[in-house]
Order: structure tokens, then sequence, then C-alpha cells
């Protein structure tokens, strides 16, 4: 092929494809216009077209009906709205950079080579009848992740597919301009690969699917099992690929699956925000995504104060190795075990014969149900009926109970005195709401003894609805009573163990390890909370959760696939050590689950990878992608002074090459604010992030490993890299997380002799100062 001739051809295709872009954008814009004036009109003149009388049961139901067709009408005008904005977006996308890759396939026994172009959206002809585009999802579409030219296939609804490709081809277009053109082997295009991961690093997550690699594209695809587990080495892409399989999924089954029934649990609040635009900038809707952290005080509410992830964490990290420090340890991770799930599995089904702890049920200081009343009352119901059925019959009992009560309160002075000094404006209120309840009574309201009914109903209502409310919620049981108790049965905690929970409860306290056992044992009590709705679970970082967690989501998501990734060397909670994981596959004994491991890792320089991979166990197998830089370096200076001006002199340099983001990990947020107020001092202009720091911006940063987690910066100054720092088994793998979340450059500097974790690792893969 003459190249120059092909790269004109290919221009000229590129600009005919823009053409018809520019025509269908066009088109669209009219027709949008026209929609968008259609729903302002609807919504000003909603009321006008609807019939509105109640006079008669006749005239409701028709004013409901015309109500009805009306919310319809503009609710199916609003849809097609956002339908049509949706695709002029796309459009508008796709006419800077119309697709990024093409395949030339000749199927078995077929005449025609077919040229499949690739982009983030099908497009169609102006007449719609041929694709200009083939959407990166389509079936066709895998044999250019899949294949190198040669024969190939591909799956399709009615079949697998065979041929021949006799072309792979990726395109860099910008500005409707072609850039880069490649033809490809094996793997997609070093060349662009090179050229994305060569650029710097960004606060938001990009798209990667121009080039989504073999191994990624299985995990986008898996469509099997119901489970599938992903173990990925630092910066393989497990995210990457999970963002790019909630696209994929939504493509697949567009008819009968939505945004809305699909949802990730993410590492922190800030990773939220970083990956927030992957989804949008491949034409779909983002997901519900939440943090376990966010989950736990939604539930917990204000009951309890209970302590965070984080803070157990930096205690773990940061208090003297006592025996107190000890004894929490154990309670750590016997928590996080099956066996104490399997301890709350036991103590709640001894709760149905009895235990159960309830509170009286109160008004102004007086008792209306005592709990005594309330537990003879749950325990002589039948013993067959499950203790979620049996809460909800008390439940009922306990509102007839409360409106009896109701009832004699209302001849009380107190409410005379209510109503005395009720304002007009309340007084009017209530008045409008009673007369409309009275319409058509034979009763007059003009009648003073009725009123003074009416109105001492309204007052002790008023008064009784948040008890109501509260025992609908059934928080007459007393959850932190029964959860204590728990600690008075058998479980396989030490006595002393045993004894600091239960004064750590007794104090209205919560440690973090007790927030998923307590929630647990709450449900199974209460039988509440499952998310029926929810298809897809993606549950990224998963090494951090426990095989207790684990076990709750499940019953928090019943009827869910998951899509569980990780990696086990980033596991950096203390319920981790000496326990299997989300990733481990005992876990799934009982589950169909699938498998997968990804050992290349793209986000660092070849030196970086290097340089980490020795910190690990099974390091040797991790496979860096081929992109040069400097060798990492480790800087030893002798007082805080001088270690000072090294960081600043080294912040500076590194601020010359320009980097967007420069960040300086610290172990610890109390290491974090030491090295925060060190450099402000010096009027450096760094941000300190912190647990309640929701977005990242560039610059430079100062942050705690745990907050770093799933992120990736320019350039990674580790803010002390002794050995007093780092040397303990769960430090190792903070140490490992903080260095891989450089992509170009990495320095560790330290006063002191530096960690194990580098002493270990061949002093030909860094330079040391
Ligand atoms: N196929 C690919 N094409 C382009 N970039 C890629 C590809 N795969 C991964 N990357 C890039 O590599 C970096 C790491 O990806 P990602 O954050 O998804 O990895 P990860 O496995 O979740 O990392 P970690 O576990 O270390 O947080 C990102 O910048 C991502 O864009």
């Amino acid at each position: 092929m003459s190249p120059k001739n092909e790269w004109e051809r290919e221009q000229e295709r590129v600009d005919g494809v823009i053409e018809d872009i520019e025509q269908k954008i066009e088109g669209i814009e009219d027709r949008a216009g026209d929609v968008k004036e259609e729903v302002i009109g609807l919504r000003e003149t909603f009321w006008e077209d609807v019939t509105v009388n109640i006079d008669e049961p006749d005239d409701i139901m028709e004013t409901y009906n015309s109500l009805r067709q009306q919310a319809e009408l503009l609710g199916e005008r609003e849809r097609s709205h956002k339908h049509v904005y949706d695709q002029l977006k796309t459009l508008r996308r796709m006419k800077h950079s119309p697709y990024f890759g093409r395949v030339d396939f000749t199927e078995d026994n077929g005449h025609e080579t077919d040229q499949v172009y690739i982009g983030i959206s099908s497009l169609m002809d102006r007449n719609d009848e041929n694709f200009l585009v083939y959407d990166w999802r389509a079936p066709i579409s895998s044999l250019y992740y899949d294949y190198s030219p040669g024969p190939a296939e591909y799956e399709t609804p009615e079949g697998t597919i065979e041929g021949n490709m006799d072309v792979k081809r990726q395109y860099i277009i910008r500005q409707g301009q072609i850039k880069g053109m490649f033809d490809t082997g094996i793997t997609i295009g070093d060349e662009l690969l090179q050229e994305v991961l060569g650029g710097h690093a960004n606060t938001q997550m990009k798209s990667i699917v121009a080039t989504i690699q073999k191994e990624q594209n299985q995990i986008i695809r898996y469509d099997e099992r119901p489970y599938l587990v992903v173990q990925g080495v630092a910066g393989s892409g497990k995210t990457s690929a999970a963002l790019q399989r909630v696209a994929y999924l939504l493509y697949q089954y567009r008819t009968k699956i939505t945004a809305d029934q699909m949802m990730l649990f993410s590492p922190n609040p800030m990773f939220n925000s970083y990956v927030a635009n992957v989804l949008p900038e491949l034409g779909e809707e983002n997901i519900e995504q939440t943090t376990f952290q966010e989950y736990m005080a939604y539930r917990l509410e204000s009951r309890l104060h209970f302590e965070d992830a984080y803070d157990q964490l930096e205690y773990l990290l940061t208090a003297d190795q006592t025996d107190a420090y000890k004894t929490r340890l154990e309670s750590v991770q016997y928590k996080a075990t099956l066996q104490f799930k399997h301890d709350v599995d036991e103590y709640a089904e001894s709760l149905s014969k009895d235990g159960l702890v309830f509170k009286n049920i109160k008004f102004r200081g007086s008792t209306i149900v005592s709990k005594k009343n309330i537990y003879d009352y749950f325990y002589n119901l039948d013993p067959f009926i499950s203790m979620p059925n049996k809460l909800e019959m008390v439940n009922e009992w306990l509102i007839q109970q409360v409106e009896a009560y109701e009832k004699k309160e209302r001849s009380k002075e107190w409410v005379d005195e209510e109503i005395e000094l009720l304002g007009k404006e309340e007084l009017l209120k209530i008045h409008q709401k009673l007369q409309a309840g009275y319409r058509g009574n034979s009763e007059t309201f003009d009648d003073a003894v009725l009123e003074r009914r009416l109105l001492s109903k309204a007052i002790v209502k008023k008064y009784t609805k948040p008890i109501k409310r509260k025992i609908e919620e059934l928080k007459f049981l007393n959850m932190k009573a029964i959860y204590t108790a728990l600690f008075h049965s058998e479980t396989g905690l030490s006595e002393k163990a045993t004894k600091v929970t239960r004064e750590n409860i007794e104090s209205g306290n919560l440690f973090y390890e007790d927030v998923t056992p307590f929630l647990y044992l709450e449900d199974l009590i209460k039988g509440t909370h499952v998310y029926n709705h929810i298809r897809y679970l993606f549950i990224d970082e998963a090494q951090d959760y426990s095989p207790f967690q684990f076990a709750f989501l499940k019953k928090l998501f019943p009827y869910s696939r998951m899509t569980i990734l990780g990696d086990y060397n980033q596991a950096i909670y203390a319920h981790t050590l000496h326990a299997p994981s989300l990733l481990s596959e005992d876990l799934y004994k009982e589950e169909r689950a699938e498998y997968m491991t990804l050992l290349r890792s793209y986000r660092s320089t070849r030196q970086i990878i290097e340089f980490t991979k020795g910190m690990i166990p099974g390091g040797e197998a991790i496979e860096p992608f081929n992109r040069e830089g400097s060798l990492p370096s480790v800087i030893r200076t002798d007082d805080q002074n001088v270690h000072q001006a090294t960081l600043i002199k080294e912040l500076y340099r590194l601020g010359e090459k320009k980097y967007d983001t420069i960040a300086i990990i610290c172990k610890t947020a109390e290491e974090s604010r030491e090295a925060y107020e060190l450099l402000t001092s010096c009027d450096i202009p760094v941000r300190l992030m912190d647990k309640d720091t929701y977005t990242f911006t560039k610059g430079i940063l100062v942050i705690p490993v745990y907050l770093a987690k799933g992120i990736e910066f320019d350039a990674v100054v580790l803010y002390n890299a002794s050995d007093k720092n780092y040397q303990h088994q769960l430090d190792r793998k903070l140490f490992y997380t903080a260095c891989t979340r450089a992509m170009h450059e990495l320095t560790l500097m330290t006063m002191e002799e530096p960690s194990r974790f580098i002493q270990e690792i061949s002093s030909d893969s860094y330079t040391y100062k």
C-alpha cells in the first residue's frame, strides 16, 4: 500500500462521514427545537387541558383520568426530548472523532470483504441503509479487540461467524483530521497506548474504548456465571474495565436493563467524582455509586456514634502495640470472618424464642405500652411465624394501642392549653383541613363542641404522629441492647475482646468492625432492606471487604449479578490480614463464579513497575507496559530542615516538568497534616485531602494512602519512606499502594533508614541519594 494515498483515502472517508454527521445534527436540531417547544408548551398549559371536578365520585374519576392522560403525554414528550438531546450529544462528539478503529473481515464462504469502522456509537448513512460506523459494543466489533489479522470469529445471537481478518487499523482523529494511523498486530496499538498513557494524569478518568486490550475485553463482555471475580495488579485497568462493562451491558440489554438497575460500590467519595465522567463520555447515564461507608451511615442514622473505616485504620496504624491494641486487632479480625457470621446467625435464631429487647412506647412522659408488654405480646405469638412477620403484627397492635390512647388523651387539660395557644395561621390551617374532611356531613362545623372535639383530635394526632412513624419503622426494638447481648452469649471472641466490645457499645459507640454485624443482625430480625431491583452490582477495590461484609452484601442484593474487582496486594485494612478477601476462590464455593486475572500494568512507566513489583510476593508475574521513564529515586536526608528543603526542591523540579497532579502521599491523616503544615509554612501552594474531600483538583496535593486508592497522579512523592514508618505486614500493602499511584515519576523521601520494602528490591531499579 502506498501510505500517502491510503492516508488521503482515509481522510476523504472521514470527511464524508463528518458531512453525514453534520447533516444529521442539523435535522435533529430542528426536531429537538420542536420537541422542546412542545414540552414547554405542555408544561405551561398542563392545567388548562385537564378537567378538574371533584364534586361527585364519577367526576373525581374523570379528573383523575384526565390528569393521568395529560401527565403521560408530558412524560412521553419529555422522554423523547431527552432521547433527541442524547443523540445530539453523541453526534457532536463523533463529529470530532467519528471512529478509532477498522477491521476488514471476510466471512468464510463469503465473497465480499466488509470494512467495519468502529466508534463510540453506531452511525448509519444519510439514507439509513448502511453502517458508516459500528458501536464498539456491537458483536462484530469484538473482532477488533480479540484478534490480530488472520482467522477470526465473533459471536452473534444467531451463532458464531467465522472468517478472516485482513486488516486491523487504528486511527487518532482529532477535530476531524487524522493525526495518526497504524496497522496493528495482536495487541491494540502500542503506538496509540503510548500516546494515551504518556499524557498527563487527569482529575477525571477517561474511557479506554479505543485501546481496550484483549484480556480486558473478556471482562467487559463476560456474560455467563452470575459472579465475575477479577484479580488485577495495580494499574491493570480493573476500574476502567468495570466502567466499560457497565456501558457494554447497558447496550447489550438496552431493552431490559436501565442504569438505575446497576450500582457501584467504590472505595471513597473522591473516587466517585474521579470516575463520574466515563459513562457520560460513552453516551450512557451514570449508575448509582456509593461507598460501603456511606451506606452504613445511611443505615445507622444517628442511632449510635460509629467509627468509620478510616478512623479504624488510623488507630491501627498509629497506636502503640500494647495489649489493648492486640485485643482490638483480634476483635477486628474475628468480626470479619464467616465464623462470626455463624455466631450471629445462631444468636438471631435463639432470639425467635427469647432475648429480644424492646423499648417503652411513651407519650409526654407516660408509658403507653411497656417494653414488658411488648415482649409478652411478641413471644405469645405463634412460634412458627417468622420474626419479621411477628414484628409486623406487633407493629399493627402497637398502632392500635396508640390510637386507643389518643382518644383518652383528647380530653386532657394540656390539649385545651395547646388549643388556646394555637396561632391564627395554624388554626386556619386546621380549620381548612377539618372542613374539607367534613364536607357533606350533616353536622355543621360552627358547633363549638364539635370544634373542640375536632381540634383536640388534630392536636393529639400531631403529637402521636412521630411515635407512630417510629413504630412503623420498628424502632420499638432496642437494637443496641440486642446487639450488646450477643456479647453475653458464646462467640469465638476472647473474653477481653468481648468485654471491650460491650463497654464500647454501652457508651453509645460502635467500632467499625461492629457496624456490619450490627446491621446484618438487624436485617435478620426485621427482615428489611433488600434491593430487589438491582440486577448488576460492581464492587471495586474488593480486597478491602471482609467475608462477613460480602455475606451482608449478598443478602442486600439477592437478585444481582456481581462483578468483583480488586488486588490482594492492595488490601490495606486490618481485617484482611490472614483472612480470605472477596477475591479468594474459597468464598465462592456455593456460587457459580468465573475468575479472571490481569497481570499487565498500564498506569506507570516500566521503571516504576519494575521497582514496585519487587515489593510484593509473586510480583515477578507483573508485566509492565513498555513505557519508558526515569528510575524512581530514594532520597535520604539527615534532619528535618534538610528534609524540608529537599522536599521543596523536589516539588520545584517536578513543577518544572509541568505535571498536572503531584501527590505527596503519607501513611496517615496525622502525617498528612504534618506534611501540609510544613509546606504551607514555606508558602508552597498545596491542598490537604481528607476523608471529607469529595473532589480533587490539579496541583500539589497531600493525601493519606487510603484516600489515594484507585486514583493516579503524574508524580508521587512518598513523604516518609523510613523503615520505622513502613515495616509491618499491613504497611507493605500500604507502601505498595502508595507507590503504584505514580504514572511518570516516583520519589521516596526518608530521614532515617529506608523501609525494608525498599531494601528488598534490587538496587538497580532505583537511584539512592
Ligand atoms: N486498555 C487501556 N487503554 C488505555 N489506558 C488504559 C487501558 N487500561 C488501563 N489504562 C489506564 O491505566 C490506568 C490504570 O487503570 P485503572 O485505574 O482502571 O486500573 P486499576 O487496575 O483499577 O488500578 P488500581 O488497582 O491500581 O487502582 C488508567 O489511567 C487507565 O486509563
